[in-house]
C-alpha cells in the first residue's frame, strides 16, 4: 500500500500518501437542562443527611428546563439557556476545553504523523492530549510518559501513533510493542483502533493477547501485541510470547493497572518480564493519590501531563441523580426510564453480576429488549455483545464495572449508576474513580449526554455525596414525584445528544 518503491524500517517511509478528505462541519445542538424550581417537602435520604443538598438548600430538578437548579456539593448552577447550536469546531476553539488545540496536524510538525491518515477517520485537528503529549512522546530517545486527560478526549490515538512510530517494520514477526489494558473488550478496541489507523502503514502487524486468542502453543508472531496482563504474562511465562525486542509498553487505564490491589501486580511481573523496553507509556483519566507513587516506579522520569481534580469532568455530560424510595423501587425507577434509554444508547452499571442478570431478566420480562455484559460470560460471546451495542442492534447494555473504562461507543447518550460504585474492603469507601470513568462512557470527544445515578439510603447518597465533593461536580437531583416533567427534562438532553451522534471532528 505504501507509494514508496524500497520502504525501509522506518515508519515515514511505510505511510501511504494521504488523500485529504473533505469533512462537513457537522453540528450538535447542546441545550444544557437545568430548571428551576421551588424547594418542596420530601422525606428522602437528600432530605434527612446532613449535606449541601439537605433541607432548605435544595432545589429540584422538575419540569421547567430553563431555570436553574441547585446541585449537590452546591457549587456552581447550571444556567438555562434555549438550545444553542454547538459545532465541534467551536468547541475546539474554546481554549478552555480539553478538546482544543492551536495547531492542525500539519503544524505538529512530525513527518511521523505525515497527517497519518487521520483525516480519513474524520479527525480535523488534534485535541489538547493529542497537542500536548504527542510531540514529547515522539522525540528522541524516547522518553516515558504518563499523560492523564478527561474522558473521550483521544487519548488512544496519542499512544496509537506514539507506538507505530518506534516499530522496526523489517520485522513483522517481532513483538515489539505491548499494550494492555483491564479489560478485554478495551483491549479488541485499541486492537481496532490500532488496525485502522495502521491500515496506511506498509507492513504492521498486530495481534491480540486477550483469553482465547492465541491457542496453545501457537506464537505470538505480530509487531504489536494488544491485551489484558494476565493473558500477557501466561503467553511469556510459557515462552509464546518472545519479548527480547519489546522497546514500547504502554498501559491504558494505568490508574487501574496499577492498583496494587488488583491488576498491578500483573502488570509489575509484565514490566520485569520486558528488559528492552525503551518507553513506557501511562495513560488515564484519572491518576488518584495513591498510585502516583508506584506510577512513578513503573515509569521513572517520565515527562507528566497532569489535571487538576476540578478538571476532571467534560462539560458535555449533564450528571443528575435520583433519591429513589427504596432498594426495591430502583428496579421501578429504572423500567420507568426505558423508553428515554432508548433514545439513544444506554449502559446501565450495577455492582454484581447477579445484580446484572436479575434486572436483565425481568426488564426483558416486562417487555424490554436489553441485554447483558460481565465477567462470567464467555469470551467469544462478550465480544459479539459489545459488537451488537455498538452497531446498536442491542440499544441499551447491563453490565459491571468491566465495561466502565475505555470502552468509546459514540452513540451512548445515557449512563446510569443503578448502584454508586464503591471499593474496599465491603464496600466501605466511594470509588469516585470508577464514577468519572463510568459516566464518561457518554459525551464522547465533545457529545452530549445524560448520567443519571440512583441513591436510596444513607450510604449510597453519602457515597455520591462525597463523589460529587471530591471532583466539584455539578448533580441535578430528578423529582421522580413529578415523573412528567423529569421526562421532559431529560429527553430534552437526551435529544440533544442524539443531535451530535453524527458528529464529525
Ligand atoms: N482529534 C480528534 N478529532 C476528532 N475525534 C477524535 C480525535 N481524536 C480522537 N477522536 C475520537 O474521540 C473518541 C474518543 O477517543 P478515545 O477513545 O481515544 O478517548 P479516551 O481519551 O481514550 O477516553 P477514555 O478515557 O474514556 O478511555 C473516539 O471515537 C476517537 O475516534
Amino acid at each position: 500500500m505504501s507509494d514508496t518503491a524500497n520502504p525501509s524500517g522506518s515508519l515515514a517511509d511505510r505511510i501511504s500518501q494521504p488523500t485529504p478528505s473533505k469533512l462537513d462541519g457537522a453540528s450538535t445542538t447542546f441545550s444544557p437542562s437545568a430548571a428551576k424550581s421551588e424547594a418542596k417537602e420530601h422525606t428522602s435520604w437528600a432530605d434527612e443527611v446532613a449535606s449541601p443538598i439537605a433541607g432548605d438548600k435544595e432545589k429540584q430538578l422538575g419540569g421547567q428546563v430553563d431555570g436553574a437548579t441547585e446541585p449537590l456539593g452546591g457549587s456552581q448552577l447550571h444556567e438555562a439557556t434555549s438550545d444553542v447550536i454547538v459545532k465541534l469546531s467551536d468547541i475546539q476553539g474554546d481554549v478552555n476545553s480539553p478538546l482544543h488545540s492551536v495547531k492542525t496536524f500539519e503544524e505538529l510538525g512530525m513527518r511521523v504523523l505525515d497527517l497519518f491518515r487521520l483525516y480519513a477517520l474524520n479527525f480535523r485537528k488534534p485535541s489538547k492530549i493529542q497537542e500536548r503529549a504527542l510531540p514529547l512522546l515522539l522525540g528522541n530517545p524516547p522518553t516515558n510518559m504518563i499523560a492523564q486527560s478527561q474522558s473521550g478526549t483521544g487519548k488512544t490515538a496519542a499512544f496509537v501513533i506514539t507506538i507505530l512510530s518506534r516499530l522496526d517494520y523489517t520485522k513483522p514477526h517481532q513483538p515489539q510493542a505491548l499494550c494492555l489494558a483491564p479489560s478485554r473488550e478495551l483491549a479488541r478496541q485499541i486492537e481496532g483502533v490500532i488496525r485502522s489507523i495502521g491500515q496506511f502503514v506498509e507492513g504492521l502487524t498486530i495481534q491480540a493477547a486477550v483469553p482465547g486468542a492465541v491457542e496453545r502453543n501457537a506464537k505470538v508472531a505480530a509487531m504489536v501485541v494488544v491485551g489484558t496482563p494476565g493473558t500477557a504474562m501466561d503467553l511469556i511465562k510459557r515462552r509464546q510470547f518472545d519479548t527480547s525486542q519489546m522497546k514500547v509498553l504502554c498501559l491504558d487505564e494505568a490508574d487501574n493497572m496499577l492498583d496494587q490491589q488488583g491488576l498491578g501486580d500483573q502488570c509489575m511481573r509484565v514490566r520485569q518480564m520486558l528488559p528492552t523496553v525503551q518507553q513506557v507509556l501511562l495513560f488515564s483519566a484519572t491518576f488518584p493519590d495513591q498510585v502516583n507513587g508506584y506510577a512513578d516506579q513503573f515509569c521513572p522520569n517520565a515527562n507528566e501531563i497532569r489535571l487538576k481534580k476540578d478538571q476532571l469532568t467534560v462539560k458535555g455530560i449533564t450528571q443528575m441523580f435520583v433519591d429513589c424510595p427504596s432498594g426495591e423501587e430502583k428496579y421501578d425507577i429504572l423500567a420507568k426510564l426505558y423508553g428515554l434509554m432508548t433514545i439513544g444508547s444506554s449502559i446501565i452499571f450495577v455492582k454484581m453480576r447477579k445484580t446484572a442478570d436479575q434486572i436483565t431478566e425481568r426488564l426483558q420480562k416486562d417487555g424490554h429488549k436489553v441485554v447483558a455484559i460481565h465477567g462470567a460470560f464467555e469470551g467469544g460471546d462478550r465480544d459479539a455483545i459489545l459488537e451488537k451495542f455498538r452497531l446498536g442492534e442491542y440499544k441499551v447494555l447491563i453490565t459491571t464495572n468491566v465495561l466502565a473504562r475505555g470502552i468509546d461507543v459514540s452513540s451512548v447518550s445515557m449512563v446510569i449508576n443503578y448502584d454508586i460504585p464503591m471499593k474496599g474492603r465491603n464496600d466501605s469507601e466511594p470509588d469516585a474513580e470508577t464514577y468519572l470513568h463510568r459516566i464518561g462512557r457518554t459525551g464522547r470527544f465533545g457529545r452530549v449526554g445524560v448520567s443519571i445515578s440512583f441513591v436510596f439510603d444513607r450510604k449510597s447518597f453519602q457515597a455520591l455525596d462525597y463523589i460529587g465533593k471530591q471532583y466539584g461536580l455539578e448533580l441535578l437531583k430528578l423529582d421522580q414525584d413529578d415523573w412528567d416533567e423529569t421526562e421532559v427534562t431529560i429527553h430534552r438532553v437526551i435529544k440533544s445528544s442524539r443531535a451530535g451522534t453524527n458528529l464529525k471532528a
